[in-house]
Order: structure tokens, then sequence, then C-alpha cells
């Protein structure tokens, strides 16, 4: 039996607001609920009856006390995070918001920070979050992402950075170019993850296996990040996320 296998998603939000002239991103420290102490972008789950924009919009307001003005308002990529025997999955939409209205507040969940892009606490951070943070700051969007967790062992030792990586380009010629990178470690049994190298859509697609991702982040929370999956400069945000893991469609 696949322990990744989805039977439903919740549908979540996540904004990034970027100062791009002061090349700062406002992150918030989650203080308590799913993720607590660790940074991140403002976010939760679409309510029914709204849609994910919407839900973002509100997130935004609820946990920063700002609203993002819509001129500089973007969709930036789709990610599906799926937990090992979990056959629920989170379909998380997320945006870019590079203006906003009002005034930065803290709230009951979250305490809102301005960092600069140099120093952002990716060893404070959701594993994933360094995977796809980088694509979206250098505008290299929409992306699409899956991210596989297992829940991390109580006592865990792990190395200082990752070793044995293998790296492999490969270039296919599609209705639009296809790039494929594959990275993986000399670990345990690799987790083989397809990429659609047919789709029309110009991406660099990424796939990582790793038996300890994030070494030296303890406090990242209960879950660990053995593997990845991302491609990026897709030329349309994703919409939706289908169980199988493929997009079912695309923004626009
Ligand atoms: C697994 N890897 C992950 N990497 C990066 N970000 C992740 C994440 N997993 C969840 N997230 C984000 O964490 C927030 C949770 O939101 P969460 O507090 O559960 O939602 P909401 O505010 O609706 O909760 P309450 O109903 O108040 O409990 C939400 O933005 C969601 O996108």
């Amino acid at each position: 039996m696949d322990p990744f296998r989805l039977t439903s998603k919740k549908v979540l939000t996540l904004v990034m607001v970027i100062d791009k002239e002061q090349q700062k991103i406002l992150l918030g420290y989650k203080k308590r609920g799913f993720g607590a102490h660790l940074w991140n972008g403002f976010g939760g789950k679409v309510e029914p009856g709204e849609t994910p924009q919407q839900g973002a919009l509100r997130e935004l307001e609820e946990e920063a006390g700002i609203t993002a003005k819509p001129e500089g308002f973007q969709k930036a990529g789709l990610l599906l995070f799926l937990f090992e025997n979990d056959p629920v999955g989170l379909e998380t939409h997320v945006y870019k918001a590079y203006s906003y209205q009002g005034q930065i507040r803290e709230c009951d969940e979250m305490r809102p920070q301005w960092f600069n892009f140099a120093d952002i606490p990716y060893d404070q951070m959701w594993e994933d979050d360094r995977i796809w943070l980088p694509i979206l700051l250098k505008e290299q969007a929409p992306f699409f992402g899956r991210m596989y967790f297992k829940r991390r062992p109580l006592e865990e030792s792990v190395p200082d950075q990752l070793t044995n990586l293998s790296t492999s380009t490969s270039t296919t010629s599609t209705a639009a170019t296809t790039a494929t990178t594959t990275i993986t470690t000399a670990s345990a049994t690799p987790v083989v993850v397809e990429t659609n190298s047919s789709t029309p859509i110009a991406s660099l697609s990424k796939t990582m296996t790793a038996t300890s991702f994030t070494p030296g982040q303890p406090k990242s929370g209960p879950f660990t990040m053995f593997e990845y999956h991302i491609e990026q400069n897709l030329l349309a945000p994703p919409k939706e996320i289908a169980l199988d893991g493929t997009i079912a469609s695309f923004e626009n």
C-alpha cells in the first residue's frame, strides 16, 4: 500500500509579503497550532464558499493586520504537502504581495517581522520553504511542487550536510522546452517520483531524495521532508492538484 496515497485534500493558502525595493520579506513567527515555532508566510485554511485568493487575503488581514493591494498581489505557485500514512494532502496556494495597506501588527497566532533576503531563517522554517522560496524571490514563478514528509523520529542524529549528492540534468524538447534535474543522495532506497516531461509547459523539474534532508533543523517541526519534486517557470500558475498528485488545471 502506497503510504502517500491521497483520498482527499485540504486547501490552504500562504502569502509572502515582499518589499522589492528594500529586498526584504515579511515572515510571521507561528506561536501555536500547525507549524508552531516556525517562521512562515501568512495563511491558513480556505473556508467554505471562499476562493483560495479570498482566503489568502482574509488570512493576511487576520494574521498580519494588512490588506494586500490588488495590483501587487499575484499567485506564485501551488504546493502539495503529503505526509506518510496520512490520506489527506495539503493543497497550498502560494501568493506574493508586493504592496499593502494598513499597519503590520502581531496577533495571538503570529508575530510578524521583516527579514533581509540574505537573512531568511531557513533553519527555523518548514523544510520545503528553502526549496521554493528562493524561486519565488527570484521571480521564477509560477511553480508547482510536491513535498513528501515523514514523521521525525524522536531521536534523530543528523549529519551536518547532505552527502553524496549526484546531479543529472537532461533537456528534452516537447511542445515547449522541458529541463529535468534529478538530485539523489546515495542513501537508502530512493523513492521514484515520475516527471511528466510531455506536458506542454516550459518547466524545470527537480526531484530529490534523502533520508535526512535538512540536517541541523531540530526546530523544523515533527516532520522531516525526505523527498520533493518541483517544476518552475510554468507558463501559468497551477490552479488545482488532482489526488494523484498531478496538476488538474491552470489559472486563466
Ligand atoms: C508541510 N510544509 C509546509 N510548508 C510551508 N507552509 C506550510 C506547510 N504546512 C502548512 N503550511 C502553512 O501553515 C499554515 C497552517 O495554517 P493553519 O494555522 O493550520 O490554518 P488556520 O489559520 O486556518 O488554522 P486555524 O483554523 O486557525 O487553526 C498555512 O498557511 C499553510 O499554508
